[in-house]
């Protein structure tokens, strides 16, 4: 049985197990249950603290995990990161009340709050800058307030956190994160592909979106054009022998633009239907 380490809390959690039900795979339906198995599928799933999910993937002792980029980088833990996940976005970045502190040189000396003290510590390294770093659990905007740190380092996604403690983000991102998959070093163990193509399929069927249309056969070159596919639209012959229908995927975003195109240079009955699966 694969075994693969699942986050039990926060940000990850729930997108994850959506993203694993979509895949085919059950999933805890009460957030106390800890292990599960699913024997049809041949995995085993542990649901574990995000945090400490690279530790346990980094030392082998399960075969796979889902935790962020940023908390695979802050564990220390050497692990590969397989895939990009596309949810649980966040960026990383210092922050300190407007005009008191403005670029990471001025950090020097300083006291930063982070609950990311591996991250910030080897950014301040690569940067030559030396301050003391204090490791907090959370609630890390009121720091400065509290008067434990004259800066901090933490994760934003909207940025109201810190626009309500009066912070300002100063210098480049230090680290623009996303759910990971990953696995420990050395080859994927057996099952480790299964569980990556089904889930690069539940990715591909959320990015794309599958159009339909008929157009005239002199203009298919043109509208190929306009709608290429992954790797090839199929084109097949209408009743009417002047017309033809094509069948392509398109990434959802582009699919309103595509379908105006179309309609320009005479596509008709455009139709754009859900993907719910994929194997590419
Ligand atoms: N608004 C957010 N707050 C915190 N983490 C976020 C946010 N958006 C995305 N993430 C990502 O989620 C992961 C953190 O998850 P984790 O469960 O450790 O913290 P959390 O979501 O803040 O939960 P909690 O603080 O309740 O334990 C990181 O990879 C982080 O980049
Ligand atoms: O940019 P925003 O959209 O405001 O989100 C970022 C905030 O969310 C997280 O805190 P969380 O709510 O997890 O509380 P915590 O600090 O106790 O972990 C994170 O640590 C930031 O404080
Ligand atoms: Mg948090």
């Amino acid at each position: 049985m694969l075994r693969i380490a699942v986050p039990n809390k926060g940000s990850l959690s729930e997108p994850a197990t959506t993203m694993l039900t979509e895949a085919g795979y059950r999933q805890r339906r009460d957030s106390r249950e800890l292990v599960l198995t699913d024997a049809d599928n041949e995995v085993e799933f542990f649901f574990l603290r995000p945090r400490d999910i690279a530790v346990y993937v980094g030392s082998g002792t399960v075969d796979a995990g889902i935790t962020g980029r940023d908390l695979l980088i802050d564990s220390g833990v050497e692990a590969i990161e397989h895939r990009a996940l596309g949810f649980a976005r966040s960026s990383f970045h210092f922050a300190a009340p407007a005009s008191e502190i403005t670029s990471v040189e001025d950090l020097e000396g300083k006291r930063i709050a982070t609950s990311y003290k591996v991250l910030v510590e080897r950014h301040l390294a690569g940067r030559g800058v030396t301050a003391e770093v204090v490791r907090l659990d959370g609630a890390i905007e009121s720091t400065v307030q509290l008067g434990v740190a004259d800066a901090v380092a933490d994760v934003v996604e909207t940025g109201s956190t810190l626009r309500a403690a009066g912070l300002s983000t100063f210098g480049d991102q230090i680290l623009a994160s996303e759910a990971v998959l990953i696995r420990p070093l050395g080859d994927p163990r057996p099952g480790f592909d299964t569980l990556d193509r089904r889930i690069a399929g539940v990715l591909t069927a959320r990015e794309y979106v599958l159009m339909d249309y008929d157009i005239p056969v002199e203009r298919v070159a043109r509208a190929v054009e306009i709608s290429p596919g992954l790797e090839s639209p199929t084109v097949s012959p209408l009743h009417d022998r002047g017309w033809a229908a094509v069948r392509v995927m398109v990434p959802r975003r582009a699919s309103h633009r595509i379908m105006d195109e179309l309609y320009e240079i005479g596509a008709r009955a455009i139709l754009v239907t859900q993907i719910h699966a994929t194997r590419l």
